[in-house]
C-alpha cells in the first residue's frame, strides 16, 4: 500500500480579503512535497493576497492553513517566526536591500538565525550565489544588476537557510523571455536537485508548462477555486471555458464566451 504522505501545506475552508472586502472564499487544496504548485488567476484576483496569507503575513477571515501540520492562523508570534524559518521567500522586485552589497543581501538570514561564524557565513553566500549563477557577484550593488540577476540574487537569499518550501510571487514579471526560462530551470533545479517544494504565483503561460505540476485557479467573479490540477489536464479537459481559455493562447472563443455568460446567471 503506498504512504500516505503528509501535504505540505493544507489550506482549509479559507476565506481572505481586506477588512470587510472578501477575495476569495472556500479555498481548499494541499500542496504535496516536492511540487511545484502554482497560483494562477485574473489580475486582482486575490494571487499575490493568498500568498501572503500562506506565508503568516495577514490573518484570513475564516478557516485554516497548515504548514508541515502545524497551523500558521492559530499559532503565537513566536511559533509564526519558528515556522516561517522553514521557509523561503523572493517578493516580485527581487526586494534587495539597495544600500548592501549582493553578498550582505544573502548573508542577512544566516547572520539572523544561525549562530554561523562570519568565514562560514561568506562560504554559505557564494554557495548560493553559485547556484543561481551569480557566482563572483557578492561584491556588486543590487543597482549594477540586471533585472534577471537580481531576481536570482533574491533567489539565493531565499534559499540561504536550505528552506524545503520557497514561495515565490511572479519570478518572470518584467524579464524576457530567455531570462525568464533560465529562472524557471532554476526553480526546476530547486525541485529536482533539492526536493524543495515551491509554491509560485504567475501570469507567464509558458512558465506554467514548464514548472507548475499543479495549479489552483482563482476565479474573480464566482471568488473561489475555478479549477484545481495539472495544468495540461485542465487545459485539455476542464468542463469551465474560462479555465480552457486562460490555460490556451486561444482567448475566449465566442460560443465559450455566451457559456460563460450562462453559468454567470445560473
Ligand atoms: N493591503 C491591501 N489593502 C487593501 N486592499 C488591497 C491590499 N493589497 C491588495 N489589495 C487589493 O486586493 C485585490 C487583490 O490584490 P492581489 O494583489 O492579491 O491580486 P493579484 O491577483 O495578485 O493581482 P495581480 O495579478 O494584478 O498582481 C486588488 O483589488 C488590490 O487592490
Amino acid at each position: 500500500m503506498a504512504e500516505k504522505v503528509q501535504p505540505e501545506i493544507e489550506v482549509e475552508d479559507l476565506t481572505i480579503g481586506y477588512g470587510s472586502n472578501v477575495l476569495q472564499q472556500n479555498l481548499n487544496f494541499d500542496v504535496k512535497p516536492g511540487e511545484v504548485f502554482g497560483i494562477l488567476g485574473g489580475s486582482g484576483c486575490g494571487k499575490s493576497t493568498l500568498l501572503k496569507h500562506i506565508i503568516g503575513l495577514y490573518e484570513p477571515q475564516k478557516g485554516d492553513i497548515r504548514i508541515e501540520g502545524r497551523s500558521i492562523v492559530s499559532a503565537t508570534d513566536t511559533e509564526k517566526l519558528e515556522i516561517m524559518r522553514h521557509f523561503g521567500v523572493t517578493y516580485q522586485g527581487g526586494a534587495l536591500f539597495g544600500s548592501m552589497t549582493v553578498a550582505e543581501n544573502v548573508a542577512l538570514p544566516l547572520q539572523e538565525y544561525t549562530g554561523k561564524s562570519p568565514a562560514e557565513i561568506a562560504r554559505k553566500v557564494e554557495e548560493k550565489l553559485k547556484l543561481v549563477d551569480l557566482g563572483g557577484f557578492g561584491d556588486y550593488m543590487p543597482s549594477e544588476l540586471s533585472g534577471g540577476m537580481r531576481k536570482r540574487a533574491g533567489l539565493a537569499r531565499a534559499m540561504a537557510l536550505d528552506p524545503q518550501l520557497l514561495f515565490f510571487d511572479e519570478p518572470s514579471a518584467g524579464l524576457d523571455p530567455i531570462t525568464s526560462a533560465d529562472l524557471d530551470r532554476l526553480i526546476l533545479r530547486m525541485r529536482d536537485n533539492f526536493g524543495a517544494t515551491i509554491v509560485v504565483v504567475t501570469h507567464e503561460l509558458d512558465s506554467i508548462f514548464t514548472i507548475c505540476d499543479r495549479v489552483a485557479m482563482l476565479d474573480k467573479t464566482t471568488k473561489t477555486i475555478a479549477a484545481l490540477g495539472a495544468p495540461a489536464t485542465l487545459r485539455d479537459t476542464s468542463e469551465n471555458p474560462w479555465v480552457r481559455a486562460f490555460l490556451s493562447r486561444d482567448g475566449l472563443k465566442s460560443e465559450d464566451k455566451a457559456d460563460v455568460k450562462v453559468k454567470i446567471v445560473e
